[in-house]
């Protein structure tokens, strides 16, 4: 089992003006692989985000960070520079895999920006805002998430197929 933190990027959240439905939503599809840590609501602001994944990787060693919101085209979205900023390594499969697939479904899946990338031991992936756009993009990468958590943390050795 990893451990996992959830952070909601939105600013109608953080002002308790809309119940988090995508968080909720993260933590329900993540239930079989770990276990959640740490869960936050923060407004979109790069700071406040940056220092949100920080604490959570270097202080609590968390495994996976999930973000949902902020990662598409409006002023205020800057989840994904967020994420970069505290990144050292991308993982870019990620998130082409989620725009891949989430556009056989919207073609609206082409305006998010959202980023996947290592910050240590801790694997940080962003996803859309909306609770469909969680659903839809988790449930892609989910399948490959336990072999790679596994991989970062030196616990598989081999990543051939069976
Ligand atoms: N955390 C959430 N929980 C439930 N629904 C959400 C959440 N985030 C977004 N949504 C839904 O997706 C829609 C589009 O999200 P968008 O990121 O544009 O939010 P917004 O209305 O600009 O506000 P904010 O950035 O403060 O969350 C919202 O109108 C809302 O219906
Ligand atoms: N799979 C999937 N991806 C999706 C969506 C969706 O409904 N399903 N919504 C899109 C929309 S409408 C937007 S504006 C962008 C960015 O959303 P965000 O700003 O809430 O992060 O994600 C896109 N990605």
């Amino acid at each position: 089992m990893f451990s996992i933190g959830i952070i909601t990027a939105s600013d109608k959240g953080a002002r308790g003006e809309r119940e988090d439905i995508s968080g909720k939503t993260i933590a329900s599809m993540l239930a079989g692989i770990g276990e959640v840590k740490h869960y936050t609501v923060v407004p979109d602001d790069k700071d406040i985000l940056s220092r949100e994944i920080i604490r959570m990787a270097d202080e609590m060693m968390i495994d996976l960070i999930l973000t949902t919101g902020g990662t598409g085209l409006g002023p205020r979205d800057v989840t994904p520079e967020a994420t970069l900023a505290v990144i050292d390594r991308h993982v870019p499969g990620i998130p082409e895999v989620m725009r891949a697939k989430s556009l056989e479904k919207t073609s609206r899946a082409m305006l998010s920006r959202a980023v996947a990338g290592l910050r240590g031991r801790t694997l940080i992936i962003n996803l859309p805002g909306s609770p469909k756009g969680v659903q839809e993009c988790l449930e892609v990468v989910l399948p490959a998430l336990e072999h790679g958590l596994a991989i970062m943390k030196g616990e598989a050795g081999e990543c051939a197929r069976q």
